[in-house]
């Protein structure tokens, strides 16, 4: 593999695809085409698949095929198609690995052990080392969730230790609010080489502004046209007005709108939904674009219909959509 094709060289809105499911709980993937579409239109130009809103540890190794392979299909609306393969035991981690090579997916991620959690810096570069091995041809990013995984390490230094170790590891999804800080180290580690890709919708603004590659976040499923309005106006330098056709004030009261409006709207879902977030923002993507994903699965409980109606109402108040 040569240096450039290691690399994932990616900029722009990726979405975390919600894996759509029939009312009895069985894969629905006829719908997908539909989804890669609306995505498309929205100016999305990548899909993460099978992390935590696609419910990937949810789904038995089987099924993590089919809607990669669906995914796979539909790269010509949806881009580039990068398939989370952890959460697992190592051996199926591996599978899909060699799987996702199979079927032509740009990149891999993974998750760390979610039992064995690695303590250590060196204890997780051996573990991905062993899962982005199985998969060599294609780049190797490290899935950065802390508040799910329970694994806090520095990943500055994670990605100074494992590119001495990982040919294909191409950067992370950096899934926390440090991106001013632990975020803006690993833009700078490996000599400014790895692709930084952010989590939180809450910092979106934030990551762009530091130099962040791209954004992996929930809401480019339903309202990709703010988002790419936000990370636009965020990307640009403060000193550099002859750029930006709109005035910097402007422009800053603009950010400050469109951030706190996809902040609104997942508060709205954390307020009602708590930890069955997933089947909150799955509900929230059928009402914005009427691509119907179907429920969560256990453990994300279903909503009740006084939920659903709580969403919706708080939803119109707030007028989602415009
Ligand atoms: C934990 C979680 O759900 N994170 C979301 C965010 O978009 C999140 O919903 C949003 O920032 C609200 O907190 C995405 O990062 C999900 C994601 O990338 C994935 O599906 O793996």
């Amino acid at each position: 593999m040569t240096t450039k094709e290691k690399k994932f060289e990616y900029k722009g809105m990726m979405a975390p695809t919600f894996t759509p499911f029939n009312p009895d709980g069985s894969l629905n993937l006829a719908i997908i085409p539909r989804y890669a579409q609306l995505l498309h239109d929205g100016g999305v130009t990548g899909v993460f698949v099978n992390g935590t809103n696609g419910e990937g540890m949810s789904l038995t190794t089987a099924e993590r095929k089919l809607v990669a392979e669906a995914w796979a299909k539909s790269r010509g609306m949806a881009g580039k198609v990068v398939i989370q393969v952890g959460g697992l035991n190592l051996r199926d981690s591996q599978e899909l690995a060699r799987h996702a090579v199979s079927i032509g997916a740009s990149a891999i991620a993974c998750l760390p052990h979610l039992y064995d959690k690695p303590g250590t810096i060196a204890e997780l570069v051996a573990y991905c080392k062993e899962v982005a091995s199985a998969a060599p041809e294609i780049p190797f990013l490290y899935y950065h969730i802390p508040f799910k995984t329970g694994v806090e390490l520095p990943m500055d230094k994670f990605l100074e230790a494992a590119s001495l170790e990982i040919p294909n590891l191409a950067g992370l999804k950096f899934t926390s609010m440090e991106v001013e800080t632990e975020g803006y180290g690993c833009l700078k580690a490996v000599g400014g080489s790895m692709t930084v890709l952010n989590g939180f919708d809450e910092v979106m603004s934030k990551s762009r502004r530091v130099g962040f590659h791209g954004a992996i976040g929930g809401c480019l499923n339903f309202m990709p046209l703010e988002a790419g309005r936000l990370l636009c106006l965020s990307g640009i330098a403060d000193d550099d007005g002859s750029t930006c056709c709109v005035p910097r004030l402007e422009r800053l009261d603009e950010i400050y709108r469109l951030q706190n409006r996809i902040n609104t709207l997942w508060d709205i879902v954390r307020k009602h939904c708590g930890c069955s977030f997933v089947s909150g923002a799955k509900f929230v993507m059928k009402s914005l674009t009427g691509v119907d994903v179907g429920p969560a699965r256990k453990p994300q409980q279903p909503l009740s219909e006084e939920t659903e109606k709580l969403l919706s109402d708080e939803r119109r108040e707030n007028n989602y959509p415009y």
